[in-house]
């Protein structure tokens, strides 16, 4: 594979949105390459501005972008990136009435797969990727919720992009459905590039090579993983009891406490979790008053 040599899918620098007063996104700079990174941050970080950005659904105010080496600011860099894009929205915005299929169909008519018989050989093609060649004839009002994802997802496959864009895929799915579109996601992950939103830390070291964390616009952190838990390296001690000076302080189901901060000297350290990385970033006490 040549993945090293391949340029990277997305690259911006110094991103910025404001939604009239409210600052949506903050200075944001990203480098995309192949692999799945998850966006992780709490209610109202700016992920979806963020996706929505690099799908081209919304102009920043500042700063320069480049998606699959278009410029997203001329219609023909929209149009270029459009066609090599997929994206799942966090409200994908179902004609209930259509089947399976025939939503599918439709947005790869959008994406202008004009030949009807390729295009009906695609959207089966990428039905039976999630699962759902069997539900092809089925109304969407009569499919599960997991299904439903199922089929925005397979709508986001259509083409086979090369860019693929979640917004928070694996939410309301039971944890067998979740698994299993993690697994797709990672299948389709290998050798392409995949960004998506999350608030699952477990989703991030189950799923992600990369994760970028956004806190109230900015982003805090970029990076893999392991070197997100790192960075609460001798930061993270229990006790029996909830310390008022940690930055978050839990109580868990051994009883004991968990808590990430300045421990106390001859602390009892715990190895960090990139939950507890993620906790030394972002302000939980401020994203919860502002949520
Ligand atoms: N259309 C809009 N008009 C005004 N403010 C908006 C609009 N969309 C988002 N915002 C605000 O912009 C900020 C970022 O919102 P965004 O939806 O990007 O965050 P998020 O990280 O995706 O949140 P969540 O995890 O809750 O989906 C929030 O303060 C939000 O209230």
């Amino acid at each position: 594979m040549t993945i090293a040599a391949t340029a990277p899918a997305v690259r911006a620098s110094g991103l910025s949105l404001r939604y009239g007063r409210t600052p949506a996104l903050s200075d944001v700079d990203l480098t995309l390459t192949a692999g799945v990174t998850a966006l992780l941050g709490p209610n109202g970080a700016g992920k979806t501005t963020l996706l929505r950005i690099v799908a081209t659904a919304l102009v920043p105010d500042s700063g320069e972008l480049t998606v699959l080496g278009a410029d997203p600011r001329t219609a023909g860099g929209r149009l270029a990136v459009r066609r090599r894009l997929g994206y799942l929205p966090q409200d994908p915005g179902f004609h209930p009435r259509f089947t399976a299929f025939e939503f599918v169909d439709y947005v790869a008519i959008l994406k202008e797969l004009s030949d009807r018989r390729a295009r009906h050989g695609e959207v089966r093609r990428v039905l039976a990727a999630v699962g759902l060649e069997g539900q092809r004839r089925r109304r969407i009002r009569a499919l599960s919720g997991g299904m439903r994802q199922r089929v925005a997802l397979a709508a986001a496959l259509v083409g086979d992009p090369e860019l693929l864009i979640l917004d928070e895929p694996t939410v309301g799915l039971d944890p067998e459905q979740r698994l299993r579109f993690r697994e797709m996601i990672a299948e389709f992950g290998e050798g392409r590039t995949v960004l998506l939103s999350t608030h699952q830390t477990e989703e991030v070291m189950a799923l992600c090579q990369h994760v970028i964390v956004l806190d109230r616009g900015f982003a805090r952190f970029a990076g893999p993983p392991a070197a997100l838990a790192t960075l609460a390296g001798g930061r993270v001690w229990t006790s029996g009891s909830r310390e008022p000076h940690a930055l978050a302080s839990w109580r868990t189901g051994t009883g004991l406490y968990r808590h990430v901060g300045d421990p106390p000297p001859g602390a009892d350290l715990l190895d960090p979790t990139v939950e507890d990385g993620y906790l030394m970033l972002v302000d939980v006490a401020a994203s919860e008053v502002r949520a």
